[in-house]
């Protein structure tokens, strides 16, 4: 069906978040909806989907206005959202999910006919390719499943209009490949498909067409085979941006930071040994619930350690919690969860970006924060990292995705600790930040010295930026693979090298 919105506008205090925006979506075609953080993308999105009502626009589906007041009710519509934030029931079964709309219609005297329930929902599990039991509870499927158990939900319910947003910010290369798949077939079929992404490369293998939003306007609407990446980021920010190539660190390997011996926290990894040096971005590369992200946080005191040894500057230490861990040890953490453990979200920017530093800016006598001090390290880390935002008192609950991600880095960085563990540093982060996200961290160790664990599923990311990266996989540390900016090594080297150790 052919979704038409036309002149779509939305405000909030002190912000035009969609301006006059009209675009035509064709079945058949999938489309890419692109813009920085705080284009509007989100805000669109939720008005297609009946999640969030615009101020002004029509929004209808093959010529019929559509005013939706609710998710469910743009579902009645034919309308679906595929989201990151995957809501599913976890503690029922695969079938349970696709049919939770729809169990009236499996009722009869005996009760709901799971048998019958069952069986259609493996037609439409074969549909989207996915190999399960239906029966099988949904809790224990990877994210890349559970999308496409959405996908088969979308397809039970009629759906027409399916909207993807950022789909594949935490799944498998080949994960990917077979969400392309899927999204080919469905374009085949005449879906009519919103495809939400930062990652560039994707857009320009699978979409037909590609909008783009600026500060909540409509920039333009092209084919993409008009596009290329450079043209996609001069529509999106308005001039070129030089992708850096990094150059080697110098370190020392005997200038060790950090290490690990043998160390293992039951259930969540075993015998990892490592030494992070003075100004070195170490990586930890490896799919989420290899055990990187958890060897990350028993470092930070988070998980218990149950055997091995982890020293800070040459001294075997326990830490005891996550305060200790900055106030004995100056380690920092950028958590990848920045809604549950990053970001304060009631309070604003500037009262987020300073918590890590309130003792530095506090009176000693009277305990009052400097609020001279405060404002002008917020103002200045605002700048730095081009912060999209209404000023440091705004709410940072209200900011766009990837400027509450930039909040959640800069308040490590005002804490200047000497050992930086940043966890999936871009995931929703537009190309923009995430080319001064990567410079910052890099700079982080080249000038300041500081040393960095970076966390990250993103191979470019990855390749690009550490010096050595440390393989992980089941739990376990499978091998270590050489920086790009060592001599003779190439990305497509580095690549096959870190799967092989992944497989
Ligand atoms: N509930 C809200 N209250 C106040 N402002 C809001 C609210 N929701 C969104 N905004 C603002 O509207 C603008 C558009 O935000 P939106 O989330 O649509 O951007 P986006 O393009 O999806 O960004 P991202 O790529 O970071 O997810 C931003 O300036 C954001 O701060």
């Amino acid at each position: 069906m052919t979704l038409e919105l036309r002149n779509i506008s939305k405000s909030f205090p002190g912000v035009r978040a969609l301006d006059d925006v009209s675009v035509t979506f064709n079945p058949g075609e999938v489309h890419a909806l692109l813009g920085e953080n705080g284009a509007g993308k989100s805000t669109l999105i939720k008005a297609i989907c009946g999640i969030q009502r615009a101020d002004h626009g029509t929004i209808s589906l093959d010529g019929v206005p559509l005013n939706l007041s609710s998710l469910k009710d743009g579902m009645r519509h034919g309308i679906t959202i595929v989201n990151q934030e995957i809501q599913v029931f976890s503690e029922s079964s695969v079938a349970e999910n696709i049919m939770i709309d729809k169990l009236e219609k499996y009722r009869g005297f005996g009760g709901i006919s799971w048998k019958r329930l069952n069986a259609d929902a493996l037609e439409y599990l074969e549909l989207v390719g996915l190999e399960i039991d239906p029966e099988t509870p949904i809790g224990g499927l990877s994210a890349a499943q559970k999308q496409l158990v959405q996908i088969a939900k979308a397809l039970s319910s009629k759906a027409t209009v399916i909207l993807f947003d950022e789909p594949t910010s935490s799944i498998t290369a080949n994960e990917v490949t077979k969400l392309f798949e899927v999204i080919g077939d469905l374009k085949a079929k005449g879906y009519t498909l919103i495809f939400v992404s930062h990652k560039l490369e994707e857009v320009l293998e699978i979409c037909d067409q590609v909008t783009v939003l600026r500060d909540g306007r409509h920039v333009g609407t092209r084919c993409i085979s008009e596009l290329d990446k450079e043209t996609i980021i001069e529509l999106m920010i308005g001039r070129k941006i030089q992708i850096e190539n990094f150059a080697r660190l110098e370190t020392d390997p005997d200038d060790v930071v950090l290490s690990a011996k043998d160390l293992s926290s039951k259930g969540l990894f075993e015998n990892a040994s490592f030494a992070l040096r003075r100004g070195e971005v170490l990586g930890f590369y490896g799919l989420v619930g290899s055990g990187r992200t958890e060897l990350a946080k028993t470092i930070i005191g988070h998980f218990p350690i149950s055997s091995g040894a982890l020293s800070v500057h040459g001294r075997d230490v326990k830490v005891r919690n996550v305060a200790d861990c900055i106030k004995t040890h100056n380690i920092g953490y950028v958590s990848e969860n920045r809604k549950e453990d990053g970001l304060f979200l009631d309070f604003d920017i500037e009262t987020n970006m300073t918590l890590a530093i309130w003792k530095r800016i506090q009176n000693p006598l009277t305990r009052a924060i400097d609020v001279k001090e405060q404002r002008n390290v917020a103002n200045g880390l605002m700048r730095a990292l081009d912060v999209r935002a209404t000023g440091i008192d705004q709410r940072v609950g209200n900011l766009s995705g990837g400027n509450q991600q930039k909040i959640s880095i800069a308040k490590w960085l005002a804490a200047n600790c000497d050992i930086l563990i940043i966890d999936e540093p871009s995931v929703g982060v537009d190309i923009g930040a995430k080319t001064m996200i990567h410079k910052l961290i890099w700079d982080l160790a080249k000038v300041e010295k500081k040393s960095i664990i970076l966390i990250s599923s993103d191979m470019p990311e990855m390749i690009s930026l550490a010096s050595r990266i440390l393989v992980f996989k089941e739990k376990r540390i499978t091998g270590v693979v050489p920086g790009i900016a060592e001599p003779g090594q190439t990305y497509d080297a580095l690549s096959r090298g870190i799967g092989r150790l992944m497989a």
